[in-house]
């Protein structure tokens, strides 16, 4: 595709824009303030505040959007150039200003026969190449006729990456543990050497493949274990088993050739996948092995069915728009600066951290595409842990506290568990009873009532039931559907990563760079001198030479 100047910036329409904001803001100091409950005594919220796709149900009822809140909300969206920007992403333009770069994460779940241009180029023999290599391996690994230096089959497989290059895969494989028919899978991202220590501790070398993952292949601390991991097998199976027990995932192939791994066991991908985006590409090889290149296409399916959607549906119908629209709302216009998502599945443990990566790397940002400083908060922090567990954690502060935290809960109709169908009713029922009571709250003549019906005396009531009182009003999303399959959790993701385009368009920010962790790579690399006893880089502050000095002065000599 060729650049032009088009593709370098949006087509806003500034004086619509700071209009939508305006009256958005009006619209909320109207509302503001009427509880949440109230919004229900009008018929047919759920139905007006609610949006499907199949069996996926987003409900966003129990938020203080109002019909023209979410009208004027679309609007801005429009102004700001969403639609065009989205059609740009799809069109191979390159959105990705900072970086000049296009952002195709989603040609990789793109079966269609229809060719996605990348600077002229058809991208797909590419991706349909890759794709059938990796699932060679995968087969091949998975049915033991490729085997180790020694001619075992892989037990074991573990991935070393870190950010998008660990996130995605390690999130997926937990996700999708029902449908792991391959060897055992690990993953070890900290440069901690307490990490790979533990991972490595009770596996053999013989019967373990190591995938090294990385989209530069230069992260210092996937290049550090995975040294360490060529060490670990060398000193047990010899030089000559490197080939063997040895893959690699990245852009820069020259590197892994380097590193001396076979280039049939290499897989490649494209500056224009972005590693929060990345687990569609040969990033996801981990998952595939566990799962199968058939399961892994249901999960690509999956990302494909929300493309669709995202491209065609109007905004108004729009999934990842309805939660763009929420996140809007809440962050600029409410003011909350978090937002918890509370999946309701234990093997969705890692989507919280999954989504930190892809919201705040994408859209922690403070200047818009044009370098100038925003003028209103971007991001929100991103955090959760899966429910019930959290309600025994944090969900006191989300009830009692005194900020608002929207909450955004994920649940599934079936379990994998048939036979524990009890713990399943429990999980809804705890699901459902959580975002019904942030909403309802409890008023402190129901907290005296119910303390009166317990037979308490009125001195006791008095004291006791002002902290028995919950404002309610606190604001929830649900998404449900039938079951956590490999194509649900690639609907999830894309649900997801079109959510954080949207808002990152309507901030006009570039959500696909990442400035603020090359700083951190950066200054790490300046330090490692000092802390093996040369002198602090010129400049650091008595705060920092101050610690290295008293870490030094412990650290073994
Ligand atoms: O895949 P690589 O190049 O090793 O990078 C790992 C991660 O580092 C980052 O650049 C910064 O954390 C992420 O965007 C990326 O996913």
């Amino acid at each position: 595709m060729t650049k032009t100047p088009k593709d370098k910036a949006p087509a806003t329409n500034a004086a619509a824009v700071a209009a939508a904001w305006d009256k958005l803001a009006a619209l909320r100091a109207e509302t503001q303030g009427t509880p949440l409950a109230k919004l229900f005594e009008t018929e047919g919220r759920f139905g007006r505040f609610s949006g499907r796709l199949g069996d996926l149900l987003l409900d966003f009822s129990k938020t203080s959007l109002t019909e023209e809140a979410l009208a004027a909300t679309f609007a801005l969206m429009r102004a700001a150039g969403v639609e065009e920007r989205r059609d740009a992403m799809f069109a191979g333009a390159h959105i990705n200003v900072t970086e000049d770069r296009a952002v195709l994460h989603t040609a990789l779940r793109d079966t269609s026969s229809a060719p996605i241009l990348v600077d002229g180029a058809d991208a797909k023999p590419e991706i349909r190449d890759t794709l059938a290599r990796l699932a060679a391996f995968s087969e091949g690994v998975r049915s033991g006729i490729i085997s180790g230096a020694r001619g075992q089959a892989f037990t074991d497989v573990v991935n070393i990456g870190i950010g998008g290059s660990d996130l995605g895969p390690a999130m997926a494989t937990l996700a999708l543990a029902p449908y792991h028919d391959g060897p055992r899978l690990h993953f070890v991202s900290n440069v901690d050497g307490a990490h790979i220590h533990d991972v490595l501790k009770p596996l053999h070398p013989a019967t373990t493949l190591i995938i090294v993952a990385s989209k530069t292949f230069t992260t210092i601390e996937t290049m550090t274990n995975a040294r360490t991991a060529r060490a670990w097998l060398v000193a047990s199976q010899g030089e000559g088993a490197v080939s063997a027990h040895f893959a690699a995932v990245s852009t820069a192939l020259d590197k892994v050739a380097a590193f001396g791994i076979d280039t049939e066991r290499a897989f490649g991908f494209w500056d224009w996948v972005g590693g929060r985006y990345s687990v569609w590409s040969a990033v996801g090889l981990s998952l595939m092995i566990a799962i199968g290149p058939a399961l892994f296409a249901d999960f690509l399916a999956g990302g494909a069915a929300i493309d669709e959607h995202f491209r065609h549906a109007p905004l108004e119908e729009n999934l990842p728009a309805l939660l763009a629209a929420v996140g809007l709302w809440h962050r600029n216009v409410c003011g909350y600066p978090t937002r918890a998502v509370i999946p309701y599945d234990q093997r969705l443990a890692r989507l919280p951290a999954y989504l930190q990566q892809l919201d705040m790397e994408s859209n922690g940002k403070s200047v818009t595409l044009e370098g100038e400083a925003v003028t209103r908060p971007t991001g929100p922090v991103v955090w959760g842990e899966p429910g019930t567990n959290s309600q025994h954690a944090f969900f006191q502060l989300l009830h009692q506290g005194t900020d608002v935290i929207p909450v955004e809960f994920l649940i599934a109709a079936q379990g994998h568990e048939p036979h524990l169908r009890t713990h399943h009713e429990l999980l809804i029922a705890n699901c459902l009873a959580q975002s019904e009571a942030l909403l309802r709250g409890r008023t402190l003549e129901e907290a005296q009532a119910q303390l009166r019906a317990k037979g308490m005396d009125e001195a006791t009531v008095a004291r006791v039931a002002p902290h028995r009182v919950f404002p309610g009003s606190r604001p929830s999303t649900t998404l449900s559907y039938t079951l956590l399959d490999p194509f649900t959790l690639g609907r999830i993701i894309a649900l997801y990563e079109h959510r954080v385009f949207i808002e990152a368009a309507t901030w006009g920010i570039d959500a696909f760079d990442q400035w603020g962790v090359e700083l951190g790579k950066e200054l790490a690399t300046d330090f490692l001198p000092a802390v093996t006893g040369a002198a602090v880089p010129k400049g650091t502050t008595d705060s920092t030479a101050g610690t290295l000095s008293h870490l030094r002065s412990l650290s073994p000599s």
